[in-house]
C-alpha cells in the first residue's frame, strides 16, 4: 500500500481476539481503515501452557488480562500510519482508559518526537460506553513471584534477590534468545518463555517507507508476562525497572519524551491500577529495583560472577533481524554499562564481561561525552543520568586501575566544575523515590543491599 494511502488512514481498531486453550496461541487483530481501504494485521503470542488445563475462574482472569494486552500491543500496527482515530472495542473503566491514553502518548513520545507529529501527544482513545462487569478478586500476592529476565544486568539482580529470600521466582522471558536462555541457565532455575509474533506486513509496510519509531515494548512484555503468571497460578509479576528510567530524555510541545517510559513509574502505576480494575488482580506487578540507581544495581549485580560469560545488556544483540552475538561495545547502552560497573570490578574482569576495554579506546570519547552531559542530550537509550555518569568517573580517577585509562583521562579534563560539585553531594546509592514494592518483598532487596 502506498504511503500516501497509509497517511489517510483516519482509525486505528481492534477487530478481534482469539485464544486457544489447547496451544496457548493468543491471535490479536487489528485494523488500519480509511477512504482507501483497510489494512488488516495479526500478531501471535503463544503462552506457555501449565501441567494441569486452568479452571474456568481462571480462564475469566487470564481474559481481562488479554483483552489490556490487545490494547497495548497494538502500538506497533497504529505507528505504521498515525491515525487520529484510535477506537476501542469494549467499554473500559477509568483506570484502565488512563492506562491506555498513555500507552499511546507518552509511551509513543519519542515515535511522536522524530516523525514530528505532536498531534499523538493528546490522542484520545474513543471508548465505547457502558460499564465493565466487574471482574473477580484475584489475590495471588504470597504466591510464587514470577521475575521477568531481559538478559541484562538488571534482571540477575532481582532474581538473585529473590533467590536468596528463599522465594522461589520463576524466570519468564519473551522470545527468549541465545543470551537469555544461556542467563536462565547460568542461574540455574527452572523457566518460562513466551513467544510473540509480530505480523510480517508490518516488515513489508517499514521496508516500503511506511512510519516506524521506538514504541514501548515494556508494556507489552509486562502484560504477557502477567497473562502467564494468571495462567501458571503465579503470584506477581516482579521487573527489574530501575529509578532514572522515569526520568524524561526532553521536553517537547510541552511534553515529556522519554525513550523508556513503560519501565518508568508512572507507567508502572497506571498498570497496576488497569489490572486490579479490570482483571481483578489485587497485587499484580512492581519494579524491585524501583529505588535503585543504575549505578547501584551495577555496584550490587558486580557482587555475582556466575553470570560473568552471559550477561548482556547491549540492545543490538536482541534485535529481531541481524543481532549482535553480544555486547557491541559501540551503542550508549554499551557506553554507559561499562562505565557503571567498571568503579566494581577489576579490569581484567570487565574487560572479559564486555570482549573488549571501552575505556582504553579514545573512539568511545564523543559517545561518553553525551552521556557525561558535556555534548547534547541524554541519548534515546536505556542508559543512566548525567549524574551517575559523573560519580561513576569520580569513582574511577580515584582508582589506580582507571585513573590513566585514555578515556577517563580526557572526560576528567572535559567535565565542567559544576557536574563534579553535583556528583560530590549525590545521592546516587541511596535508595529513593516512589515505589510500588511490598512489604517481604522490600526486606529480600534490602538483604542483597
Ligand atoms: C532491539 C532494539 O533496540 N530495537 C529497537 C530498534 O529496532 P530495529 O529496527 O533496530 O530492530 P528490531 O527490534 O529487530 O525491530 C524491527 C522492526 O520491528 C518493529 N517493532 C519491533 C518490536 C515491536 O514490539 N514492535 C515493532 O513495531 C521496529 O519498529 C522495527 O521497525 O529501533 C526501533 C525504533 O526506534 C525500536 O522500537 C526497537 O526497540 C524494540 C521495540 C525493543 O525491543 N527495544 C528494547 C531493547 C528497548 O528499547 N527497551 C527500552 C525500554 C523501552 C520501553 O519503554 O519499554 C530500554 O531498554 O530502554
Ligand atoms: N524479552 C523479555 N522478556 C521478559 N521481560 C523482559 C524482556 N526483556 C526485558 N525484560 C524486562 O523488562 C525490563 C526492562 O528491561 P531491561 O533491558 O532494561 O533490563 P535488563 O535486561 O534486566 O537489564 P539491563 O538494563 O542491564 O539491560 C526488565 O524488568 C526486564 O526483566
Amino acid at each position: 500500500m502506498p504511503n500516501e494511502q497509509l497517511r489517510r488512514m483516519d482509525a486505528f481498531t481492534f477487530p478481534s481476539r482469539t485464544i486457544d486453550l489447547s496451544t496457548g496461541e493468543v491471535r490479536l487483530d487489528y485494523a488500519l481503515t480509511g477512504p482507501d481501504g483497510d489494512l488488516r494485521f495479526t500478531e501471535v503470542v503463544t503462552l506457555p501452557l501449565p501441567a494441569q488445563p486452568p479452571s474456568a475462574a481462571t480462564v475469566a482472569t487470564l481474559d481481562r488480562v488479554l483483552e489490556l494486552l490487545h490494547l497495548a500491543a497494538g502500538v506497533s500496527y497504529y505507528k505504521a500510519a498515525a491515525p487520529p482515530r484510535l477506537v476501542t472495542p469494549a467499554p473500559l473503566g477509568p483506570a484502565a482508559v488512563a492506562w491506555l491514553t498513555a500507552v499511546y502518548t507518552s509511551g509513543l513520545a519519542e515515535y511522536a518526537y522524530r516523525n514530528q507529529l505532536p498531534y499523538v501527544l493528546e490522542l484520545t482513545p474513543e471508548v465505547p460506553a457502558g460499564s465493565v462487569p466487574p471482574a473477580t478478586v484475584v489475590d495471588t500476592s504470597e504466591r510464587r513471584p514470577l521475575s521477568a529476565v531481559g538478559g541484562g544486568k538488571d534482571s540477575i539482580v532481582s532474581l538473585e534477590a529473590l533467590r536468596r529470600a528463599g522465594m522461589d521466582p520463576v524466570p519468564f522471558s519473551v522470545n527468549p534468545n541465545h543470551v537469555i536462555v544461556s542467563v536462565n541457565e547460568a542461574s540455574g532455575l527452572a523457566a518460562l518463555a513466551a513467544r510473540r509474533q509480530l505480523d510480517p506486513a508490518l516488515f513489508a509496510l517499514n521496508k516500503a517507507g511506511a512510519r516506524n519509531g521506538h514504541i514501548p515494548v515494556t508494556a507489552i512484555n509486562s502484560l504477557i508476562a502477567v497473562a502467564t503468571a494468571v495462567l501458571h497460578g503465579l503470584g506477581p509479576v516482579v521487573m527489574s525497572n530501575e529509578r532514572s528510567a522515569s526520568d524524561p530524555n526532553l521536553i517537547w510541545n510541552g511534553h515529556e519524551i522519554n525513550h523508556q517510559w513503560s519501565k518508568g513509574v508512572e507507567a508502572e502505576e497506571l498498570i497496576r491500577g488497569a489490572l486490579t480494575e479490570h482483571a481483578g488482580l489485587t497485587e499484580p506487578y512492581f519494579s524491585l529495583l524501583r529505588s535503585l540507581s543504575e549505578l547501584h544495581i551495577a555496584r550490587l549485580f558486580a557482587g555475582f560472577t556466575r553470570y560473568d560469560d552471559v550477561v548482556t545488556s547491549c540492545n543490538a544483540a536482541f534485535k529481531l533481524h541481524d543481532p549482535s552475538a553480544r555486547w557491541c561495545r559501540d551503542c550508549p547502552k554499551c557506553r554507559f554499562v561499562f562505565l557503571a560497573l567498571a568503579p566494581f570490578m577489576p579490569r581484567e574482569r570487565i574487560t572479559h564481561v564486555f570482549g573488549g576495554d571501552l575505556l582504553a579506546d579514545p573512539a568511545q570519547l564523543p559517545g561518553y561525552r553525551e552521556l557525561l552531559g558535556v555534548d547534547g542530550h541524554k541519548p534515546f537509550e536505556c542508559v543512566g543520568e548525567v549524574e551517575e555518569s559523573v560519580v561513576a568517573l569520580s569513582l574511577l580517577a580515584e582508582q589506580d586501575q582507571w585513573r590513566d585509562a585514555p578515556v577517563v583521562r580526557a572526560l576528567v579534563e572535559a567535565v565542567p566544575p559544576q557536574a563534579w560539585t553535583a556528583a560530590a553531594g549525590s545521592d546516587v546509592f541511596t535508595p529513593g523515590g516512589p515505589n510500588f514494592v511490598p512489604p517481604a518483598y522490600a526486606k529480600a532487596l534490602a538483604a542483597l543491599t
